[in-house]
This record gives structure tokens, sequence and C-alpha cells, in this order.
């Protein structure tokens, strides 16, 4: 019996394979690629691929693909890619019909196999179906997280970086609020090295930056047909690396908000410290008006489909 962590990706499809790619190389522990059982022999396809790929790269990690959630028992981090994507003309929004049921059929195998587990919800509408995760499962709100934050704020990044022509690396920037296109770029904390990005940018660059980062997602679903992989998996693999490495680090992450920011019972990106027990710390940073004035736009978003979501019985 293997003493490695364990990471049980539900969900075996663009993002589950690449998460599943980028635990193996990080050695980050043993994975089990789940998915239902009409892609069983897929998921094991995938599985069986990228363990042989570790004999090229050179890594130990064992991964296996199933569709029974026992293989998944015990699992230290779980991360959830179930559902649907979203085709172009579409909004992240119309995938609540589809994806509901799915995230509640994946909150039942969690709350049964996985009770301890920090987990991690990609799945979209992200805000909604991260609430109805943790409602679901009744898991404390420290090890229950949407991952959208990291991935809208590296897009922010990216297009900072080429406009600015700096090394992506020096560029900081979080964005908060709910996962849609009211999401919040938050400029006041955006820096190059320390430098305020407001003195390198103009501000009419600034604000075309802050429209396509919020419509980043959209503008690779019209591209590829489907949403993006790459860059989602890295987000949350650092937020799943984070947890299992005790990192305490500031990640935006959608949490369970319970007063912080003036919100209640509602999940919302907001910048937080993962570690080892999982979300540590909400940090309520210093917002300028208007960007107090976006988060209060997001957050009507967010609670509209949480609305939703909350008013759906289960079938
Ligand atoms: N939060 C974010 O920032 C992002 C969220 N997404 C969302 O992530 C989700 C997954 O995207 P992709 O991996 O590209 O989709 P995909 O279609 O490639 O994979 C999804 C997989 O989920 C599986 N699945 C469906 N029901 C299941 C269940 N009950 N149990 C286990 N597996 C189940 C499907 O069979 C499929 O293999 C979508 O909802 C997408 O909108 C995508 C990109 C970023
Ligand atoms: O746009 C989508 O549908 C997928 C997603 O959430 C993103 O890439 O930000």
């Amino acid at each position: 019996m293997s003493t490695r962590k364990k990471i049980a990706l539900i969900g075996a499809g663009n993002i589950g394979g690449e998460l599943a790619a980028l635990c193996a190389r990080k050695e980050l522990g043993d994975i089990v690629l789940f998915d239902i059982p009409a892609k069983a022999d897929f998921a094991k396809g995938k599985a069986l691929d990228l363990e042989q790929n570790s004999s090229v790269i050179g890594y130990d990690a064992k991964i296996t693909g199933s569709s029974d959630w026992k293989d998944c028992a015990g699992a230290d981090v779980v991360i959830i890619t179930a559902g649907i994507p979203r085709k172009p003309g579409q909004s992240r929004d119309d995938l609540v019909a589809t994806n509901l049921p799915i995230i509640r059929s994946v909150a039942a195998g969690v709350k049964e196999h996985c009770p301890d587990a920090f987990v991690i919800v990609i799945s979209n509408p992200l805000d909604a179906m991260v609430y109805e995760l943790k409602r679901a499962t009744g898991l404390p709100r420290e090890r229950v997280v949407g991952m959208a934050g990291v991935l809208d704020s590296a897009r922010f990044q990216l297009f900072l970086a080429r406009e600015a022509n700096v090394s992506i690396k020096d560029v900081r920037a979080m964005v908060l609020g709910g996962h849609g296109d009211d999401m919040v770029p938050v400029l006041s904390a955006t820096t190059i090295n320390g430098v305020a990005a407001t003195e390198l940018i103009a501000r009419e660059k600034l604000d075309a930056i802050i429209a396509r980062t919020r419509t980043g997602g959209g503008e690779i679903v019209k591209l590829m047909g489907t949403s993006a992989y790459y860059a989602p998996a890295s987000a949350a693999v650092a937020m799943a690396e984070a947890f299992l490495l005790d990192q305490k680090r500031l990640l935006p992450s959608a949490v369970y908000l319970d007063g912080e920011y003036g919100y209640k019972d509602l999940f919302m990106g907001v910048p937080v410290i993962i570690g080892g027990r999982g979300v540590e710390k909400i940090l309520e940073i210093k917002l300028t008006d208007d960007e107090k004035a976006m988060l209060a736009k997001s957050a009507k978003s967010v609670q509209g489909i949480t609305d939703v979501v909350k008013a759906t019985p289960a079938a």
C-alpha cells in the first residue's frame, strides 16, 4: 500500500487529462482519473497513456482510470471538472441545467468516499457549482474552494505583460468576484514588480485589457469550439499544491463568504491563504469605491445563478 498522497480527478476530459499530467510530473501523489461508467475505458486508456509517459519523463506517480467511487476513497485532494463545457454563443450560466445534476451526483460520491479531502471545483457555472458542492456535502468551508481567480488573474497578467513589454514573471495582479463577464480585475493592486501598472500603461489600454480579461474564457471558446484547459488545469494544480505542500499561498479563490466584504451565504472570488489546513484565511483587502461597486455588480450576478441552484429540487 502506498503512503503517497492521493488525488482524485473527477472528470477525465480535457481539463482532467491535463490535471493528471501536471500532478504526475510534479509527483504530488497517486492519481485516480474518474469518469462516468460509459467513459470508464476512456479514463483507463488516458491513465495508461500517462503512466507510460512516466517512463519517458521519469516520475513515480501511479495513475488509475476508474468509474468506481471506491477507487477515490480516502483522497487527500479532489478536483472536480465533471460536466459539460460551453459552446460558442453560450454563457457559462447556460450550463446550469446540465451541470447541476452532475455536481449533485459528484457531491454524493465525495460525501461518501472522500469526506476528509480538500475539494477544488472547476465545473461551470463555477460559483454556483461550488456553492452546491459545499451545500450537498456539508463539508466545512475551509475545505471547499472554486478555481477561477487564479485563471482570470493569469489572463489579466498575460495581457498586461504583453502591453508593457515586460516579463510575465514581473506582473502581479488579481481578479476577484464571480467567474463571469463582470469579474473584477483589481487595478489598485496591480503592479509590475512593485511599480503601479497605471504608471506604465495608458488608461485606455488598461480598459481594453480589463475588457479582454473579462471575456477571456469566451475568446477561447469562440476560437476552439470548446473551453480552455491548459491554463485552467495549471491554476487548479497551484491551489492543490498550496494545500498539499502547506505553501500558504495568497491565491484569489471562490470561497464561502459569511459576511466578508459584506456578502453572506455566497461563493465568490476573494483573496485567500491556502495552506495545509485548506483555506486558512480570507483577506479583506482595501478596494477603491469603483472596485467595490464592480464587486457588488458581480455578486448580484452570482447571487442570481446561485438562487436558480437553490430553487432547483433534486431530481
Ligand atoms: N472554473 C474555470 O475557470 C473553468 C471551468 N471550466 C469548466 O470545466 C468543466 C470541464 O471542462 P472540460 O474538461 O473541458 O470538459 P470535458 O467535456 O472535456 O470533460 C468533462 C468530463 O466530465 C465527465 N463527466 C460528466 N458527468 C460526470 C459525472 N457525473 N462524474 C464524473 N465525470 C463526469 C464527462 O464524461 C467528461 O469526460 C466545464 O464545465 C467547463 O465549463 C473550463 C475552463 C475553466
Ligand atoms: O469560458 C469558459 O466557458 C471556460 C472558463 O470558465 C474559462 O476558460 O474561463
